[in-house]
């Protein structure tokens, strides 16, 4: 019988070692073990997450106490000394001296019982020596005390001062690892935000206001969301509220054809849905089966009667949708740094060659798509990312090739998000600046 501990290392080892989704892994193996308690199924998750969040750092951290480095330790050792670490630094209920015989246990059990004083002796010494962990110094160094402080790979921070100040990157490097509520939207087409809120605190969750949007809530305390009666009534969705901005400043009016080209597992299409008051119509699409499953899935529960989903390559030009669309959404795939906070594997499998890649993608699929807008019709470009060529550039380079043109957001959004780029028709959602995802809007209009 494996105890929570145990549970979590064979998460890390199989995130760690078969560069697998942290989230995947999470609920395979919180599936694997429903008859844990809730409390038990949080210190897995917390200390999976945690763990992968903090890698660099805690890497770091070893082998200023280990003449061995950790990319030469055995597998199970360094994912055994990960997540003690994690426990250590980051993690008060639990009592140090605990984590470290929890430890030596763990090792003897998995078939390293020689290497459990090995073990032992390193995280005794972290215990005993905090301070002998030292950092670069900031002034020096800004990028390496930035990276290693907030286990943020170096090429991302370095990139991100050639855009931002300091105390921007700061802020987006804090809270994403700061900031981990769920948000959701209120499914207005059957409950009203109040109803819903006393609904969840009724069933013990503890809700929140968004940030910008009345029918916003960021929730935690829950155990899982299936097991929420709010939930499986289809009283809410999941959604960042960055993302719900796209439907707010869509402009849907009853009656339109909206067309979402990729849009598992669903949230804007949804949300346009529920925008268009039973009326209109919304063609949501992705690239596969196992992608339009999550949106069929979403559909059935919310009970919104005027969308469909079905698989179509956005690669791939669909003759009947041709100048059908009064909104199109095209919420691309993208590098996704601004959702590094909820998703921690995005900051190590992301390269610049990897962008450079997503940037050509998404050219090649706006070329097509762009077709599907009515002349005057309404063009919604998102990407959950903040890095500036495959947002602002992209809308620059498409405008040039296409006859679109940006029209002004502040219409559309509330007055706190009101800028100098809203007016022209772009928006950069920033963590830490903004309450919400990183993440980029535009709105343009089809001339002819
Ligand atoms: C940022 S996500 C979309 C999120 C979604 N709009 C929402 O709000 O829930 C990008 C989506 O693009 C899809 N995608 C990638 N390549 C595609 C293609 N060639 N055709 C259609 N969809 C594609 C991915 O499967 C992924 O679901």
């Amino acid at each position: 019988m494996k105890n929570p501990r145990e549970i979590a290392l064979d998460a890390v080892m199989d995130i760690t070692g078969n560069q697998q989704y942290t989230h995947r892994v999470l609920s395979q193996i919180l599936k694997q073990h429903q008859s844990l308690e809730k409390q038990d199924r949080s210190f897995i998750t917390r200390i999976c997450e945690g763990t992968i969040e903090r890698l660099i750092t805690i890497d770091y951290i070893i082998n200023q106490y280990s003449s061995i480095k950790t990319n030469k330790m055995k597998p199970l050792i360094r994912n055994l000394l990960r997540i003690s670490v994690y426990q250590i630094k980051y993690m008060d209920q639990v009592p140090d001296s605990a984590v470290c015989n929890e430890a030596v246990k763990l090792a003897k059990k998995r078939g390293f019982q020689s290497l459990s004083g090995f073990v032992n002796g390193i995280l005794r010494n972290i215990i005993r020596n905090p301070e002998k962990v030292s950092f670069p110094p900031e002034e020096k160094d800004p990028a390496g005390y930035l990276s290693l402080n907030y286990s943020m790979p170096d090429w991302i921070i370095k990139d991100w001062l050639k855009q931002y100040d300091v105390q921007t990157v700061k802020g987006i490097l804090e809270t994403t690892l700061r900031d981990k509520k769920t948000t959701i939207r209120c499914n207005l087409n059957k409950v009203s935000p109040d109803e819903l809120k006393k609904m969840l605190e009724n069933e013990g969750v503890s809700v929140e206001y968004g940030a910008y949007l009345s029918y916003a809530f960021r929730i935690e305390n829950y155990n899982y969301l299936n097991a929420l009666n709010a939930f499986n009534k289809g009283y809410f969705q999941v959604q960042d509220e960055s993302s719900m901005l796209v439907g707010a400043v869509s402009g849907i009016k009853e009656g339109d054809v909206v067309i979402d080209v990729c849009a598992a597992p669903g949230g804007k299409s949804l949300h346009a849905a529920e925008l268009l008051h039973s009326t209109g119509q919304v063609s949501s699409r992705d690239v596969s089966d196992y992608k339009v499953n999550f949106i069929v899935d979403n559909i059935n529960r919310l009970g919104y009667t005027n969308i469909t989903a079905k698989v179509q390559d956005a690669l791939v030009l669909d003759e009947e949708s041709i100048e059908k669309a009064d909104v199109l959404l095209a919420d691309l795939p993208c590098s996704g740094l601004g959702i590094i906070g909820k998703k921690p594997d995005i900051k190590y499998n992301v390269t610049k060659e990897k962008q450079k890649e997503l940037v050509r993608l998404q050219r090649d699929i706006l070329e097509v798509v762009h077709q599907y807008v009515k002349k005057g019709g309404t063009f919604i470009y998102s990407s959950c990312t903040i890095n500036p060529e495959e947002n602002i550039e992209n809308v620059r380079w498409f405008m040039k090739q296409y006859h679109f043109k940006a029209e002004s957001l502040n219409p559309y959004l509330p007055e706190i998000l009101w800028s100098d780029t809203t007016k022209e028709g772009y928006l950069q959602l920033i963590p830490g600046i903004h309450q919400c995802d990183g993440f980029f809007i535009a709105r343009l209009r089809r001339e002819h």
